[in-house]
């Protein structure tokens, strides 16, 4: 039996793509497998062997507001406090508590933008302040304006002279101290985070215009196929179909920020595919295709990865549904580590994979701590025929306040070749593989839901 091929030798590219030939010996139909030479190993398995694959890229700097998607290289610590100075929770009357209820003078106006005002405030008087803006000296409580009323307006009604306050403050009412959400120098966030919209707001409020992130792989998606034609082309020939493997790959990966390049479709044929292979690698960090990882003759992508590109392959056969064909391998080309990722033909099958094994990977590459995909308990709305296999089953989510759990709603017919099924989908149910004893999971059942998009 055929398990891991060992990848001991370079895969050295010199020389030109366009020259080079396949030397994988494709068995002559009647000669090829009748059963996947391969052991059935477990999702579970099967993700270990990616993740323990995964190897780290090096840092570059980049612009605080260019760097969603990334995650940081080291520690980052507070260059400003925030707030920056002591400032108005409210838009009323900056006021010294002591003074309690009862009339004060306005001299004057502290609004957000403007310099801390030096005028001080004093016994008897306030001044009006606007919310965000510094307190002035001399005052320790802002009071709303909602709790004041005029008592001295100028002639024009453009100016307060003199107000009443309604309700006495407390000393530090409504001021938000300088520093209070993040001191100077605090520790914002550590290595690994992963650096979303809010983060990037954190960082540029407390003055961090630059941070050193991990650099994201390069992935190049590949489709396989005599049948495939491009979505450019006008017209669909007879007995063809348009490539939309590549085009769902690439859009899924752009989703997630991760860099990635359209490396075209190869023929069924092993030097065709073999070359398309070689000038993806010279660029990307892992190859992902989809298509000619089954039982069927055409099927070259492991022939051509053991045999050309002496990979060595971790796994050929997964329990699940859809996804069995996944293939895992790994080659070093020119000097360095290359990963394979060869997903199922069939598009769903290519979607569900990429998200169990191709999202976590490039996330785990991307340096970020947390690249797990999030779980939730969700409860079926109504009842699930249970595979042989363990089924990700396409659902959407909704919620009643009625209920302590999420409701799945499938997507209907879950056929790997019906893309439709996962086009609304905001979730995969993990459902188990059937038994006799359970062939169905009555509704109402709780079950582990993977969520999509986030
Ligand atoms: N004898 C067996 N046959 C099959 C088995 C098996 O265990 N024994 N497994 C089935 C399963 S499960 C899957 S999944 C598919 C996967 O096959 P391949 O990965 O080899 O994919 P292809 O045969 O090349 O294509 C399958 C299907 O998908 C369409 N396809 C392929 N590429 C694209 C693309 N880029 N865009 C849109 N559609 C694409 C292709 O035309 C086929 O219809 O194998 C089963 N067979
Ligand atoms: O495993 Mo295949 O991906 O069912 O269609």
């Amino acid at each position: 039996m055929v398990v891991e091929v060992s990848a001991t030798d370079s895969y050295d590219a010199d020389g030109d793509d366009d020259e080079v030939l396949s030397k994988a010996q494709i068995p002559k139909v009647a000669r090829r497998h009748r059963q996947s030479p391969y052991p059935l190993i477990s999702v579970e398995q099967a993700q270990a062997k990616v993740m323990s694959n995964a190897f780290p890229l090096s840092s570059e700097t980049v612009k605080t507001t260019e760097a969603l998607g990334f995650s940081l290289f080291e520690d980052v610590y507070a260059k400003e406090p925030i707030p920056p100075f002591p400032a108005s929770v409210k838009d009323g009357y900056a006021v010294i508590a002591a003074d309690g209820a009862g009339p004060r003078r306005v001299i004057g106006l502290s609004c957000a933008g403007v310099e801390p005002h030096l005028q001080e405030v004093f016994s008897g008087a306030c001044m009006r302040v606007n919310t965000g803006a510094p307190m002035p000296p001399g005052a320790d409580a802002v009071i709303q304006v909602e709790d004041t009323k005029v008592i001295v307006e100028s002639d024009d009604g453009s100016e307060e002279i003199e107000i009443e306050i309604l309700k006495a403050p407390s000393e530090g009412q409504d001021i938000r101290p300088k520093g209070c959400d993040i001191s100077m120098g605090e520790l914002l966030f550590t290595q690994g985070q992963y650096v979303g919209p809010s983060e990037i707001g954190v960082l540029v409020s407390a003055g961090v215009m630059e941070i050193v992130v991990h650099k994201k792989p390069l992935v190049a998606v590949l489709s396989t196929g005599n049948e495939l034609q491009s979505p450019f082309d006008p017209q669909l020939l007879e007995g063809h179909i348009y490539d939309s493997n590549k085009v769902t790959l690439l859009s899924l990966l752009k989703q997630h920020s991760i860099p990635a390049f359209d490396a075209g479709i190869a023929k069924d044929d092993p030097t065709h595919l073999l070359r398309l292979i070689r000038r993806a690698l010279r660029k990307a960090d892992i190859l992902v295709t989809s298509g000619g990882v089954s039982m069927g003759e055409k099927d070259l992508l492991r022939p051509v990865l053991l045999t050309d590109l002496k990979a060595k392959v971790h796994f050929a056969q997964v329990f699940m549904k859809p996804g069995k064909p996944t293939t895992f391998a790994t080659c070093v080309f020119n000097g360095k580590s290359k990963l394979i990722l060869g997903l199922p033909g069939n598009p769903v099958s290519a979607v569900v994979t990429s998200h169990l094994y191709l999202l976590p990977l490039c996330r785990k590459m991307s340096g970020v701590s947390d690249y797990h995909s999030t779980i939730i308990r969700a409860k079926l709305a109504s009842k699930v025929r249970l595979d042989p296999r363990p089924e990700y089953h396409r659902v959407t989510l909704s919620w009643s306040s009625a209920d302590n759990l999420p409701t799945a709603h499938s997507t209907g017919k879950q056929m790997s070749s019906r893309l439709m099924s996962m086009a609304s989908a905001q979730a995969l149910l993990q459902l188990p593989p059937t038994t006799k004893e359970m062939p169905i999971l009555p509704a109402g059942s709780v079950v582990e839901a993977i969520i999509l998009n986030i």
